[in-house]
């Protein structure tokens, strides 16, 4: 499946958050998505995912619309997983997974693969939680559920705003390495750097609404680009067991 953003932009409350953005996720891998607060990560999600129209340019998957395509066929190929979840729907979690499963009902409601559902939360490491009520679960448990919910639409390419929010070190770096290693195309928006450093293969910086750097990781977080973007100062060092760039923050030296 190929992912391209063919100079995408839209403009919310009459400014132009997301300002004609060109990149190709690589196929099978995944990348973050980075940039401080407000620079427009999750408008990009939803143009990405079809859910806002651009104002200008597009998002093409293998060469067509993505907000073009009709709304069941693409549900099926883009699962977006985003930031706010409702507490108060009165579902088990097997339920809200099966949630996922509705592109792929027949007229009469029933799933071609029964399985999709259970199969789902095993993966997502939720299997255990099937049978609690979605209120009752912890944040943590809730991200672990939405992301079955999203792996049950079985997507080409897969949307995650934020995915490790709530998760502690343990739960944030298994799911990374899950979704890392699942072959489908991901694009997660990552407040971390550190993790999207260890964890993807391709980032995309935004800096107000626009494409500040793209590359791997080691080419793009850079102490300038930090300083850039951020505002913030840095040392890059090196892991020493993965190769990996490990972002090291200091104070900014002060005048004398
Ligand atoms: N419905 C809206 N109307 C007007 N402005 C909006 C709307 N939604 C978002 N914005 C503005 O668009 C900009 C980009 O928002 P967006 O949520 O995409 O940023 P983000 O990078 O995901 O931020 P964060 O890291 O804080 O989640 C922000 O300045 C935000 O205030």
């Amino acid at each position: 499946m190929d992912l391209t953003l063919d100079g995408v932009g839209t403009r919310l409350g009459g400014r132009w958050v997301v300002d004609g953005i060109d990149a190709t996720p690589p196929a099978g891998h995944l990348t973050g998505l980075l940039g401080p607060n407000g620079a427009g990560k999750t408008t990009l999600l939803r143009l990405v995912a079809g859910l806002l129209p651009p104002e200008k340019g597009a998002v093409l998957i293998d060469d067509a619309p993505v907000h073009e395509l009709p709304r069941r066929s693409r549900a099926r190929r883009v699962a977006l997983l985003e930031q706010e979840s409702t507490s108060t729907v009165p579902l088990t979690v097997h339920e809200v997974v099966s949630l996922g499963r509705i592109p792929y009902r027949s007229l009469w409601g029933t799933d071609p693969d029964a399985t999709a559902v259970d199969r789902a939360l095993v993966s997502a490491q939720a299997g255990h939680l099937a049978d609690r009520p979605w209120s009752s679960l912890s944040g943590g448990e809730r991200q672990r559920v939405q992301i079955a919910r999203a792996l049950a639409q079985e997507p080409e390419l897969l949307l995650l705003d934020e995915p490790t929010n709530h998760l502690d070190v343990s739960a944030q770096l298994s799911l990374l390495a899950f979704v890392r290693d699942l072959g489908t195309t991901t694009v997660a928006a990552l407040h971390d750097l550190n993790l999207a450093a260890a964890f993807c293969e391709h980032v995309l910086v935004l800096a107000d609404g626009h494409l500040a750097a793209a590359g791997h990781p080691r080419e793009v977080l850079t102490p300038e680009l930090l300083r850039r973007v951020y505002g913030v100062e840095a040392d890059i060092l090196q892991h020493p067991r993965t190769g990996r760039p490990v972002i090291a923050f200091h104070e900014p030296t002060r005048d004398a």
